[in-house]
């Protein structure tokens, strides 16, 4: 059995970059960059009122100015002004090149076509969003491994960018295992559970924005070879639940093996999810979760999410680590490493109550996982521990 270090460090050497590909800017939500963005034109690329108001030359402030002409948004004139005239403006107009300084509206007094000034505080140059003031052409707009959330879509549409290059999507396929299994909106019966993994691993997905197929299996070995044979000529990722284990009726190994998959690691020193399988077919990546729900999304959050997100370009892959002090003592039950359903304030951990690999109550509660490496024993009310951010 290997530590969840090794564990890591495999998968990370197994893991790459997908496919470049150019997609337009609305389709690329929660993608990352694949490159750099230089800026193709200064933002704004005129210089801008900010302000309903006039539009003069500072050096007339203390004058009576003539208001000669209106220039509105969308307007691309550029009137030319003389000493003691002013135009009136509207926030986004293009301030004409005479101009220096606007003056809101409010601060004003217009009498007979005549502008007299009453902002104290204003300056030369007040109220103009000068050219190139939020960003200048040939500039880095946003670097690569970019995170694109809405204020970027926004933001690179202002730049005219029209398309970007990210890395493609992988195409994913559930396999849930278990004859025990039964669909929710079914009746059920002493000896079966009601199926919930492929939801909350599907769930999972959708918060990455990747969709998934699922298929059901029985427990039977040809059946559970020939799904995992389409599945691999169909995706790019593989998620089994389920089956993995050594019971007789734990089909998904050697119906992996049958069909050349690579075996990576098998069985990692962690609490919940020991027998997790990592393989590799060609570039394909198989993750096969142990079926203890619990232990199914931990090793999802701590194995198959970063390896999707290292697919994806995403520059940090692994869920993001702090420091904190836990709030309660610790005695650990078993030789592997430990990880914890907690919550945390920002400030200190607390563990919940039921951490068997069975139980989501606990896990549907936290916001955090805390861990405990295969060396450590026991921890003490107060003591640093390691606290992983569980996605929202
Ligand atoms: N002799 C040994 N037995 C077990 C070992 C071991 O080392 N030696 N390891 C235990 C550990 S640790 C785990 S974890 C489990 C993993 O078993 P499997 O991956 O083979 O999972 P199953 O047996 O199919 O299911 C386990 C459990 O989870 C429930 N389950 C499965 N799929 C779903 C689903 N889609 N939705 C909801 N619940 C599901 C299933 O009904 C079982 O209760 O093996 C231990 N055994
Ligand atoms: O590894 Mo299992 O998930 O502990 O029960």
């Amino acid at each position: 059995m290997i530590s969840v270090k090794e564990a890591k460090e495999i998968l990370i050497a197994n893991c790459c970059k997908s496919q470049l590909i150019e997609v337009s800017l609305f389709d690329s939500l929660n993608l990352f960059l694949a490159e750099d963005i230089f800026a193709p034109i200064n933002v704004p690329s005129f210089n801008q009122s900010a302000m309903d108001g006039y539009a003069f030359k500072f050096s007339d402030i203390e004058s009576k100015i003539t208001i000669i002409d209106e220039i509105a948004a969308g307007d691309l004139r550029d009137v030319e002004i003389k000493k003691g005239e002013a135009v009136r403006i509207f926030t986004g107009a293009k301030v004409p090149e005479s101009c220096d300084t606007v003056v809101m509206q409010e601060l004003t007094v217009v009498e007979s076509g005549q502008l007299s000034v009453k902002d104290v505080g204003l300056k030369i140059g007040g109220n103009i969003r000068e050219e190139g003031h939020q960003i200048n052409q040939g500039d880095l707009a946003l670097e690569k491994g970019t995170k694109i959330n809405p204020a970027a879509i926004g933001f690179l549409a202002s730049l005219g960018v029209v398309s970007i290059k990210v890395h493609q999507k992988p195409r994913v396929t559930i396999l849930a295992t278990g004859n025990e299994l039964v669909k929710t909106g079914n009746t059920l019966q002493k000896g079966q559970v009601y199926e919930s993994n492929t939801l909350m691993l599907q769930s999972a997905l959708n918060n990455l924005d990747i969709e998934a197929e699922t298929v059901f299996l029985i427990d039977d070995f040809e059946e559970t070879k020939s799904a995992i044979n389409k599945a691999l000529d169909n995706s790019d990722l593989l998620i089994l639940s389920g089956g993995i284990s050594v019971g007789d009726y734990d089909f998904v190994k050697p119906a992996l093996e049958e069909n050349d998959v690579e075996q990576l690691f098998y069985k990692v020193k962690q609490k919940p999810g020991k027998p997790l399988f990592f393989g590799k077919k060609n570039k394909k990546l198989v993750f096969a979760l142990p079926g203890n729900p619990a232990a199914a999304l931990n090793c999802f959050y701590l194995y198959v999410q970063p390896a999707i997100n290292i697919q994806l370009g995403n520059p940090k892959p692994f869920l993001v680590k702090t420091t904190l002090p836990i709030n309660q003592s610790y005695k650990k039950k078993s030789g592997r490493a430990e990880f914890l359903k907690a919550f945390s304030n920002g400030n200190n951990v607390n563990l919940l109550e039921g951490q068997g690999s069975d139980v989501l109550l606990s896990f549907a509660k936290a916001n955090c996982l805390v861990f405990l490496s295969d060396e450590i024993d026991n921890i003490e009310k107060g003591d640093l521990v390691e606290v992983h951010m569980l996605p929202g």
